[in-house]
């Protein structure tokens, strides 16, 4: 936030600097502590007026650069040219590498993987860039070179080794990295796909909490100086090459004094090289900006002022390109490339007592046999006398400049304010502009999201509880039926209706009953029947309907006994069952009963089926007892069920439907994986793609960045959740007995209880695949273990345990409560629901926090 001096810290580097020397460090930061204070105002005022003026110089300068590609990929300069780059080498050669090194690195160690996977990168590094200087580190794939940068800019941590940037290893307090005063262009293009050149530079700017007229100002100035199209062009609208000064400018707009590149130039035509190398001159021109970058190509760095050709984790030579032009007499820098690399594996081998006698004939001062045609750039920076050092750990030799020895020592720098490391309000501020232009661009995705909601709670409530309808039902009905006038006692012989029931005398009851009307019980069971639920189909007989069954026609058969009426009635009105179950034949138990054969294999449809076979039961005893009394005489009274349902304590007298059970669940569960939904991915897109690096490196803390997600997918999470309130209430007439405020609030908390779910996930995965896997991953056991879809009371002990501590589980029950019985926050089912929820939260944000640092 604001820019503090510090008194500077004791830095081990110092240490090896003799003593008089770091007093009159220390004196002289003593002084320019005092001193800064006071120049402080002035030279705000007096930078805002030299940085225009240079602005313009620069322009000017850049019109006059004729940089054309030769046939053989190099760079050919104009005569305009050649006097701007003594104008460049005038520059370089004064002032800056009197200050010292910016960055000293000093047997660096680095490694990925462990065990037999162990990939060692970087091996007793050492590198020295001097201030103002273009430092080409140059190298083939692979050899460590990204590795090096992530290390310079604190993306990567050493194993072993020193950093120092500017005097202080990055990521400590007083380190200029992460912070304003590093400029960092990954390999990959980290730019927002979805934003224009100046949203880009905006959003970059503002996280370097620059001022919003500075930012125009240095967007202005940066797409003439770079060759920019119409600013309001958006980044995937523009060229691969415009992209690439695109994401440079994103690197320069806040003028850092340290600019890291790690390979603008690769995939890009020759021309766009020279152009963006132009540039880099052209940045580097004033002795305030240093520059490392890396390339592949190789002879384009003839133009830095410093290369370090690396191999194998470490850096065969060190010094300028003239300098080894002079030293190996060879005109391409690729070619003395080559040649230390015969140099460097014939050191090895001499180290394994192998020879190389051709390599020993060239160390010997033969001529080289490698010739470079073709034009090539005049090589840059001051020509030294070169030595050979020995790497004191690893015995390998480097080749540096004979003076350098005392170029270690570094000036007394400026330690980076305090503030940057603080969580900032700009910056948080930059981040949320940023990521709610992001949404906004994605207005598809937007309209998805929140359509989704409603749609899932629409389709819940239509196709989940309803009672299943049209089941095919065989019935076969054999009942001959009962006179209803007739007194059953009338018919009795000997007090023993035996004749009746003999087949051969059966006809004569329906012959003395011809006129008489009957009674047909098994009809009034039919009838009582829901004929929606089930959809009757009628069979001659038993094995007919049977069959039906057997072959799927029908979900079961409902079967009536030809005697079913008659025996219904003898079987209440003989005084002693015992009686007619001795008479063989005369099977009136079971030929009373409605014999119902069931296809059980759906349990929902065997269950529907059942309650409606039961539940006609109660209106067929009613029909029953009616017919009964007239054919009997008896009371109605005495088939009446032993039982009185009263009022219920909590809810109707109608039973609640299985919506209304799984209603909560499902208003939680739509909420919740949205809102995992919204978040999951978050940080692995923009980690992917090197933007997250550049935020990091930029100095953004992971609090801002977490809080920015957080107050962005809220606005979209809140929406979804009026959404499915409205869709689940209102429109789809879920009641509510308590207050609603109770029940969207817990909504609420259960939808950042989500987000942060998100967040951990994203923030823990390395890629999407893993996210979504964690995020799909926990979807059914959430949904299957929280009493979502069947009660909690239904599972084995050890799974109940299990249930309680999940995220929904009283959640759910709390929303049932509040909406079935009326109940707030008091009860314990209730605020336990809020509890669980809130701990849930809190435990997401904390491990998103760490994994955050740790993988910073
Ligand atoms: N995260 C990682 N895990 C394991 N190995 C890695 C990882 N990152 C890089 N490496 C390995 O480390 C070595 C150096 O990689 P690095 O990206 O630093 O090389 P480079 O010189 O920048 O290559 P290039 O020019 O192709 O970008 C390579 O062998 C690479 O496979």
């Amino acid at each position: 936030m604001g820019s503090d001096i510090i008194p500077i810290q004791r830095n081990p580097l110092y240490d090896s600097v003799p003593d008089d020397k770091r007093q009159r460090s220390l004196a002289l930061e003593i002084s320019q502590g005092q001193e800064r204070k006071k120049k402080h105002r002035r030279r705000r005022s007096e930078k805002r007026v030299s940085q225009i003026s240079q602005d313009i110089t620069l322009t000017r300068l850049d019109r006059k650069m004729d940089y054309t590609a030769t046939s053989n990929g190099g760079i050919a300069l104009s005569e305009n040219s050649k006097v701007h780059r003594s104008i460049f080498n005038q520059d370089s050669a004064k002032s800056p590498k009197a200050s010292g090194n910016v960055v000293v690195v000093q047997q660096a160690y680095k490694s990925y993987g462990s065990g037999k996977k162990k990939v060692h990168v970087l091996q007793g590094l050492e590198m020295r860039v001097p201030q103002g200087s273009i430092y080409g580190l140059l190298g083939p794939s692979g050899c460590g070179k990204t590795t090096l940068l992530g290390c310079l800019v604190n993306r990567l941590k050493l194993d072993k080794g020193d950093i120092f940037l500017y005097g202080f290893h990055p990521g400590t307090a007083s380190a200029a990295v992460p912070g304003h005063r590093v400029g960092y262009m990954p390999q990959e293009l980290a730019l927002y796909q979805e934003f224009s050149i100046s949203e880009t530079l905006n959003y970059f700017g503002r996280i370097h909490l620059m001022s919003a007229n500075r930012i125009k100002d240095r967007t202005k100035f940066l797409v003439e100086f770079l060759d920019l199209p119409d600013p309001n062009r958006l980044i995937n609208q523009l060229s691969g090459g415009q992209q690439r000064r695109a994401s440079f400018a994103a690197a320069l707009v806040h003028e850092p004094e340290l600019l890291i590149l790690d390979e603008p130039t690769v995939g890009v035509d020759p021309l766009l090289r020279s152009s963006i190398w132009q540039h880099l001159l052209d940045v580097c021109s004033t002795g305030r900006t240093t520059i490392i970058i890396t390339t592949h190509y190789i002879e384009e760095a003839r133009q830095a002022d410093r290369v370090g050709l690396m191999r194998g984790g470490r850096l065969l030579a060190e010094t300028s390109p003239s300098s080894l032009i002079h030293h190996f007499k060879i005109p391409s820098l690729e070619d003395i490339f080559l040649k230390l690399c015969l140099q460097d594996s014939s050191e090895e081998d001499i180290e394994q007592g192998k020879l190389n006698p051709v390599y020993e004939d060239d160390l010997d001062g033969g001529q080289t046999r490698i010739n470079t045609p073709g034009t090539l750039p005049e090589a840059r920076g001051i020509t030294a006398e070169l030595r050979k050092d020995v790497n004191p750990t690893t015995g390998h030799t480097i080749l540096r400049d004979s003076s350098d020895e005392a170029e270690i020592y570094m000036s007394p720098w400026v330690q980076t304010s305090k503030y940057e490391r603080e969580f900032s309000i700009s910056r948080l501020a930059a981040l949320l502009t940023k990521n709610f232009l992001r949404l906004w661009r994605n207005l598809g995705f937007l309209v998805f999201s929140f359509l989704m909601p409603p749609l899932q709670t629409a389709l819940f409530c239509l196709a989940v509880g309803g009672t299943p309808y049209n089941l095919p039902m065989a019935i076969v009905n054999n009942d001959v039926g009962f006179p209803v006038d007739v007194n059953i006692t009338d018919v009795l012989i000997d007090n023993t209706p035996i004749d009746l029931f003999i087949e051969d005398t059966a006809p004569d009851l329906e012959r003395i009953s011809v006129d008489l009307t009957y009674a047909y019980f098994s009809q009034e069971y039919i009838d009582a029947l829901n004929k929606r639920t089930l959809d009757l189909t009628y069979y001659e007989d038993f094995q007919q309907g049977f069959d039906s069954v057997k072959e799927g026609r029908n979900w079961g058969l409902i079967y009536f006994h030809k005697y079913f009426t008659l025996d219904l009635i003898l079987f209440y009105t003989v005084p002693t069952l015992s009686d007619w179950i001795d008479v063989p034949d005369l099977n009136v138990t079971e030929n009373s009963k409605i014999n119902v054969y069931m296809d059980n294999t759906n349990s929902q449809i065997a269950i529907t089926i059942w309650y409606e076979i039961m539940r006609s039961l109660e209106e067929f005893i009613v029909a029953l007892t009616q017919h009964y009394t007239n054919i009997t005489g008896d009371g109605i009274s005495k088939l009446a069920l032993p039982i009185k349902v009263h009022d219920p304590v909590y809810g109707s007298m109608a039973s609640s439907t299985f919506t209304e059970f799984m209603a909560p669940g499902v208003i939680l569960t739509i909420t919740y994986f949205m809102a995992v939904g919204l978040t999951a991915l978050s940080f692995i897109t923009e980690r992917k793609e090197g933007l997250l690096d550049r935020s990091w490196v930029a100095g953004v803390q992971s609090s801002e960045v977490m809080l920015a997600f957080l107050v962005t997918q809220m606005f979209v999470m809140l929406v979804q959740i009026a959404l499915i309130l409205v869709f689940m209430f209102p429109v789809f007439d879920i009641p509510c007995e308590g207050s609603m405020a109770w029940v969207v609030l817990l909504t609420i908390l259960q939808g950042f209880c989500g987000m942060t779910f998100g967040l951990m996930v994203s923030a823990v995965s390395n890629d999407e695949n893993t996210a979504i896997m964690m995020a799909l991953g926990i979807f059914y056991p959430l949904i299957l273990l929280s009493g979502i879809v069947w009660p909690v009371e239904g599972m084995p002990d050890a799974l109940r345990y299990i249930s309680l501590v999940l995220p929904q589980t009283y959640a759910c029950d709390a929303i049932r409560a509040i909406l079935y019985r009326g109940w707030n926050i008091t009860y314990w089912t209730v605020y336990m629901g809020y509890i669980v929820t809130a701990a849930w939260l809190l435990l997401h944000l904390v491990i998103t926090l760490i994994a955050i640092r740790v993988r910073k």
